[in-house]
């Protein structure tokens, strides 16, 4: 579904000055807002703390004890067809999605014996969902007619922001028994979903997975499968999009951490950067995007009591992290067995979430597969209870990882990288309210990243690309400058009649 641009002037040439705009953060939403902003001619400075650009979608070169380089990441991601506003930011630099490969399949598998797969179910709601229902273990044909009908429409139906309206109170887990929704099916679909938000269901809004299965279900022709990075990411997709970005004129500093702003003494603000190497300098803008992650946020905004005013910042302070998550990745001298997936959804194992097997679509990983006759893997574990340490969750991650796929426990591993983190967004019942949007206090400041408010039916790593465009057009529309159009699957069910049917809360 197309959501038309803003009118206005084709670019700021008509401004008395050409707008200078820090965007703070090079993850999915810094870049999309650089992009949009520099093709309508502002001068776009993009600063990111680390080193390389992509954010959680970032990746980095390290040595192997055999003396390999490969590029680690922040983990698997899946870029699902329906990702329109994030594709059309990659298809700047790569007209033809070739830093993209499809996954033809994607089991989910429980650990009592459930498997359910999504290859070859036809594309169209509700065909899809019937086909799904027709073969799954977990969801048979008397499950849905014990489906409390009414309870289950929302399902149906999904609109943003009315949905939120609906079911913003309750969370995920109540209210899937709500419907009586079949445990089965609840722990193997619905749990993997969930935990796939960094949230176990009873964390979880149940407007968020209600909207997320509309997203990803039964609001799209796309359907479930996905893409993913044929290659380590930077070389897949942030180097293409990079080069593009040289030639729009944005300047990129990476490796550079914005510290502080406040009003500048020439522009609208001074913007205080700190670099390891050259120490801290000050730069002068007219705007700024925040597309920091949550924690990045909240420093600054401790840093910076100008920015905002007091209910904003008080929304911001409010907003909550997901609880942390481990990746870990796994040289191995053996390799898996050849029909093991790219990629497995596991529930019932644990803390293990799922496990990927990188030489099956990543060229390096292949490279050092075929080299070494061995296996490249990868396990998450989303959703982690307390302050866990590598060390505790090591040997029991490892211990799923055996019984999901024994070959596994016999292979010797070569090397290992962790990453345990705790820096991706909650969303909480109650929590959208309070969410804030892309607009802040102030005309000149805009927030982007997937914890942003954004009225359409979008998503993690599309949530930021498309709130990175919001936040682009919002500055662009107070220079009366036109904005860029956005895509969405569609913001209202295909089965919007029976909204009438609906009990209301
Ligand atoms: C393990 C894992 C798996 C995931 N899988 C999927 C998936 O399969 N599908 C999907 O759609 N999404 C997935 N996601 C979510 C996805 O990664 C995020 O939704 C998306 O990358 C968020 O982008 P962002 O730009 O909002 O934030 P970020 O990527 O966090 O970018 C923010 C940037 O700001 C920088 N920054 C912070 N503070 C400062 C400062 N003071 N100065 C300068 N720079 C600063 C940070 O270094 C960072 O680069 C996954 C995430 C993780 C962690």
């Amino acid at each position: 579904m197309l959501h038309p641009a803003r009118g206005g002037r084709p670019d700021v040439g008509h401004l008395p000055h050409r707008p200078r705009v820090a965007i703070i953060g090079g993850g999915i939403a810094g870049l999309s807002a650089a992009a949009c902003l520099a093709e309508r001619g502002a001068d776009v400075r993009l600063l990111e703390r680390e080193h390389y650009l992509g954010g959680r979608v970032g990746g980095w070169q390290t040595e192997l004890v055999d003396g390999h380089l490969a590029t680690m990441n922040r983990g698997f991601h899946a870029f699902f067809r329906q990702y329109y506003n994030l594709r059309n930011l990659l298809r700047r630099a790569d007209p033809e999605l070739a830093g993209l490969v499809g996954m033809s399949d994607y089991p989910l598998v429980h650990s009592a014996g459930y498997r359910d797969t999504f290859a070859g179910l036809p594309r169209t709601p509700p065909l899809n969902a019937l086909a799904f229902v027709a073969r799954s273990p977990t969801f048979t044909w008397r499950d849905v007619t014990r489906l409390r009908t009414r309870a289950a429409l929302p399902l149906a139906h999904v609109s943003v922001p009315g949905t939120y309206e609906q079911l913003d109170h309750l969370d995920a887990a109540s209210f899937l028994d709500r419907i009586g929704f079949p445990k089965a099916a609840q722990h193997l679909a619905f749990e993997v979903f969930s935990r796939s938000f960094f949230a176990d269901p009873g964390e979880l809004s149940a407007a968020e997975l209600v909207t997320m299965f509309h997203i990803y279900f039964l609001g799209s022709n796309e359907g479930l499968l996905f893409d993913v990075a044929a290659d380590c990411f930077p070389r897949s997709l942030w180097h293409p999009l990079q080069c593009y970005l040289h030639r729009q004129g944005v300047h990129i500093h990476t490796g550079t951490t914005v510290e502080s702003m406040g009003p500048g003494r020439h522009r609208r603000f001074s913007v205080q950067l700190a670099h390891p190497q050259s120490g801290r300098e000050a730069l002068d803008v007219d705007a700024a995007v925040l597309a920091t992650d949550l924690a990045g946020l909240r420093t600054l905004l401790q840093n910076s009591p100008q920015l905002g005013d007091s209910a904003w910042r008080r929304r911001i302070a409010g907003l909550r992290s997901a609880p942390p998550f481990l990746v870990s990745r796994l040289w191995l001298d053996r390799p898996v067995r050849h029909e093991r997936p790219g990629f497995l959804g596991t529930s019932g194992y644990g803390p293990l979430d799922n496990v990927s097997v990188l030489e099956r679509y990543e060229r390096s990983a292949s490279e050092w597969a075929r080299r070494r006759a061995g296996s490249v893997i990868e396990l998450h574990s989303y959703a982690l209870a307390g302050s866990p340490t590598v060390d505790e969750l090591r040997p029991r991650v490892l211990a799923e990882l055996h019984r999901v796929y024994p070959e596994t426990a016999r292979a010797t591993i070569v090397d290992e990288r962790h990453e345990l983190r705790a820096d991706c967004p909650l969303f909480p019942p109650d929590g959208f309210r309070e969410r804030p949007g892309v607009a802040t206090p102030d005309a000149n400041l805009v927030l982007a990243g997937d914890f942003v408010r954004v009225d359409l039916p979008v998503a993690l790593m599309e949530r930021a690309a498309t709130a990175g465009m919001c936040a682009a057009n919002e500055l662009l529309a107070g220079w009366d400058t036109r904005g860029h159009a956005l895509w969405s699957v569609p913001d209202q069910g295909r089965f919007a009649a029976l909204r009438k049917l609906e009990p209301t809360r």
